[in-house]
């Protein structure tokens, strides 16, 4: 386990080798024994059972937004990240992927790109 102190910032690379090591560790337990991987059990029980099990991450992340305190918040933000990189694996797609899509994004601001789109739908 890897122990880095938030407060002092993580550097860019830190930030991505936390989530590459994740990744890796993910896709190797796709196959591993349920019985002694998390990970692993989640996938034996399907794709529905990750949607779902996201979905209520993303809701405890909303409730300790809105009446939780910050650690509360940072746990659960942890939560929807892990669960999301569980359901990237379980769809076979990968992280570099995602971040090629929100480069891709980069500098299109939200307005702009929303008015394209009902200018699109007229
Ligand atoms: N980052 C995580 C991580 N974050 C959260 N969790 C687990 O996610 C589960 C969800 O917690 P909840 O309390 O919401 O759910 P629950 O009530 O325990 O479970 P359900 O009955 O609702 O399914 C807990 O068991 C947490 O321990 C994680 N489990 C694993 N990892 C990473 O994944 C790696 C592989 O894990 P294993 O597959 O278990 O070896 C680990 O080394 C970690 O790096």
């Amino acid at each position: 386990m890897t122990t880095l102190d938030p407060a002092a910032g993580l550097s860019h690379g830190d930030v991505m080798d936390i989530l590459s090591r994740l990744e890796t560790t993910l896709a190797s337990r796709k196959t591993a024994d349920p019985e002694t991987s998390y990970v692993a059990q989640l996938h034996a029980r399907g794709l529905p059972v990750i949607a779902r099990k996201l979905g209520e991450e993303s809701i405890e992340a909303v409730v300790a937004a809105l009446s939780g305190d910050r650690n509360e918040l940072v746990g659960e933000a942890a939560d929807v990240i892990f669960h999301l990189l569980v359901l990237l694996a379980a769809r076979d797609i990968t992280l570099d992927e995602v971040l090629a899509e929100l480069a891709r994004r980069e500098g299109l601001s939200g307005l702009d790109e929303k008015a394209s789109r009902t200018a699109k739908d007229t």
